[in-house]
């Protein structure tokens, strides 16, 4: 098909020109252009399909970008972004030096907020709206785009619960596609089921809150959705607007497999297909491994919960829910619940594993401290995506867990470097435990083909020496070993993988500081208060002399691009560590 219409439309003020028939087609065209440069490029496909008529509806009738329009999580933003100037730049979409897959300021005087973590579109539309009043601005409209898996979150919540006691111009859209990655969950899931089949008997919520509620309407009628909002624009005060849409909508397969077109990979755009890797024999995802893992170990202790805010399937915890359902949870987007719940779970003698992406550990920093370390209650958690996550981002990178769990009392951290030591150390903290523990693992496949092999208990507080050499040491924590190897490879330098950060082997460090002149320390996490900072407190408190090299994470944000990449430009690649060790020696 030919874009004739999207051939010559830049902006929103070109889409306002159109005649409003001619929306359909325009609907058509960014679709088929979204799903060709996705087919090649990756990057996450069903959100942007489901919302293209809401996108294309909300620039023609608000004032963009005067008009402040804010998409939550922002993965569904790619109709807006090929809309508001950035047709020609998309194919760079995720890729280093690119566009980034998220709305974000300093991109575009149309994405008006950086996004990335879910449920944060309600409070930042509140504030802006608040700072529109104070400024004396009554015609500007504030607008945040949320989903149904977004929206049951706590902040979203905290969010409404404010707007309903303003007076200010906020209009909050739920695009209503009844799945979040995976299926949604929750009371408000059934609820919100029930307000689409008619069936809802009890107040309506959002009215309840004060929101100005309408809806459900079908989102992808343009028509129907252009005139709702031009009557919504008059209406003063919060107001809501319940959408319903069908994720992955144009695409067969994407509607009809919703889970796996959220971030499909590479896809024939034609046929939909996607392209499946040959069947090299590869190492597993260190995400499968935990999934596995707790499954086995799950059937012979009984004690064993999982729980997953939202993710079983990139947490590969999907495995459990499917065989021991009873014992394994997915509580929605819900990391500050997950912890908490974790804790009460363990309070009570129940073995909790409490995955949850390294970045998302963010959003629940107080209920790690306040209510599982504080009480030292034996909590497992497995942060997965730790390290850099590649083509995500800065708003994704799990770089700062290291440092923002260091400083907490009681709380051991482990790093596994390979898939064996993730199988290991899964099985030692089930057979009994008495503090909390984070195990952080990164993203994507490990290094080992063979990783099933017997349990083998790991001592708390222990590390290993991998290589032996002269003069000088490294030490590394995780996954990041891999690339230490290969730079020492030919080098006479000895490598420790130090495995935790906390307690950390000081009788180690002890021999280290005396064995070589020279220490070098290599993390994939912020250099500012982690893994390095950890070992030069030791030094200084021991009074040690031998210089020591700190390389990891520099002090600010890591862009998109792939993980070797990324690597190579913070040089934390194979290549440059070796280079940097030589110029020590
Ligand atoms: C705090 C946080 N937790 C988890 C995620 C991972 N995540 C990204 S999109 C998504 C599902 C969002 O679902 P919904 O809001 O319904 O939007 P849809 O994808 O259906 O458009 C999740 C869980 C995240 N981005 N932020
Ligand atoms: C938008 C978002 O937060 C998720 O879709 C995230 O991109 C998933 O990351 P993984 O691909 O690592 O599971
Ligand atoms: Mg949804």
């Amino acid at each position: 098909m030919q874009n004739n219409l999207l051939e010559h439309i830049n902006s929103p003020k070109d889409l306002r020109l159109l005649n409003p028939k001619e929306l359909p087609q325009f609907a058509r065209e960014l679709r088929n252009f979204i799903i060709n440069i996705v087919a090649t490029k990756e990057g996450h496909l069903g959100a942007s399909l489901g919302v293209i008529e809401l996108t294309i509806a909300l620039h023609y009738v608000f004032n963009t970008p005067e008009d402040l329009l804010i998409w939550d999580v922002g993965h569904q933003a790619y109709g807006h972004k090929i809309l508001t100037g950035r047709k020609e730049i998309f194919h760079t979409n995720r890729q280093l030096g690119g566009i980034s897959g998220f709305p974000k300021r300093d991109e575009s005087e149309y994405d008006t907020f950086g996004v990335g973590h879910a449920s944060t579109s309600i409070s930042a539309a509140l504030g802006m709206a608040i700072a529109s009043q104070l400024k004396g601005d009554f015609s500007k409209n504030h607008i945040a785009v949320i989903g149904d898996a977004s929206i049951a979150s706590g902040m979203a919540f905290e969010g409404l619960n404010h707007a309903g006691v303003t007076n200010v111009n906020l209009l909050v859209i739920l695009n209503d596609n009844a799945i979040g990655i995976d299926p949604s969950v929750g009371a408000l899931k059934q609820y919100l089921t029930n307000v689409k089949k008619g069936t809802q008997k009890q107040d309506n919520i959002f009215e309840a809150l004060n929101f100005d509620y309408s809806g459900p309407i079908n989102g992808h009628d343009i028509e129907a959705i252009i005139s709702e909002l031009k009557r919504l624009k008059k209406v003063k005060g919060p107001k809501f607007l319940h959408v319903i849409t069908t994720k992955g909508k144009g695409l067969k397969q994407a509607e009809e497999n919703q889970v796996k077109y959220h971030a499909p990979g590479k896809f024939d755009s034609k046929t939909g297909e996607i392209f499946v890797k040959s069947e090299t024999v590869e190492p597993p995802k260190y995400q499968d491994v935990f999934g596995y893992t707790i499954v086995e170990l799950a059937r012979e202790n009984k004690n064993i919960v999982g729980i997953t805010p939202a993710m079983p399937t990139g947490s590969s915890l999907k495995y459990m829910m499917e065989e021991i359902p009873e014992r394994a949870f997915d509580v929605g987007i819900a990391e500050q619940h997950a912890v908490t719940l974790a804790a009460g779970m363990a309070s009570q003698g129940l073995i909790p594993y409490c995955n949850i992406y390294s970045t998302f550990l963010q959003r629940a920093y107080d209920q790690v401290i306040h209510d599982v370390a504080l009480q030292n209650l034996p909590v497992i958690f497995c942060l997965d995506r730790a390290g850099l996550v590649g083509e995500d981002g800065a708003t994704h990178h799990g770089v700062f867990d290291l440092a923002y769990l260091r400083c907490i009392p009681n709380l051991i951290i482990f790093a596994p470097r390979n898939e064996i030591e993730l199988r290991n150390i899964l099985y030692t903290v089930q057979l009994g435990l008495t503090n909390p523990i984070a195990i952080r693992y990164p993203r994507g496949r490990g290094v080992t083909i063979d990783w099933k092999q017997h349990f083998s208990k790991i001592e708390i507080g222990k590390g290993v020496q991998i290589k032996k050499g002269n003069i000088l040491a490294v030490l590394s924590i995780g996954s990041i070993a891999k690339n230490v190897s290969e730079a020492i490879e030919e080098l006479n330098v000895s490598h420790y993988d130090m495995r935790f950060l906390k307690p950390l082997d000081e009788f180690l460090l002890h021999e280290i500081f005396q064995k070589y002149q020279h220490i070098v320390t290599i993390e994939d996490g912020v250099i500012k208060g982690g893994f390095g900072s950890a070992i030069l407190e030791f030094a200084s408190e021991n009074g040690y002399t031998n210089p020591i090299k700190v390389l990891g994470i520099p002090d600010n944000f890591i862009q998109h691009g792939s993980v070797d990449q990324l690597q190579k430009s913070i040089q934390l690649n194979s290549e440059s560590i070796k280079k940097q060790i030589i110029s020590l020696l």
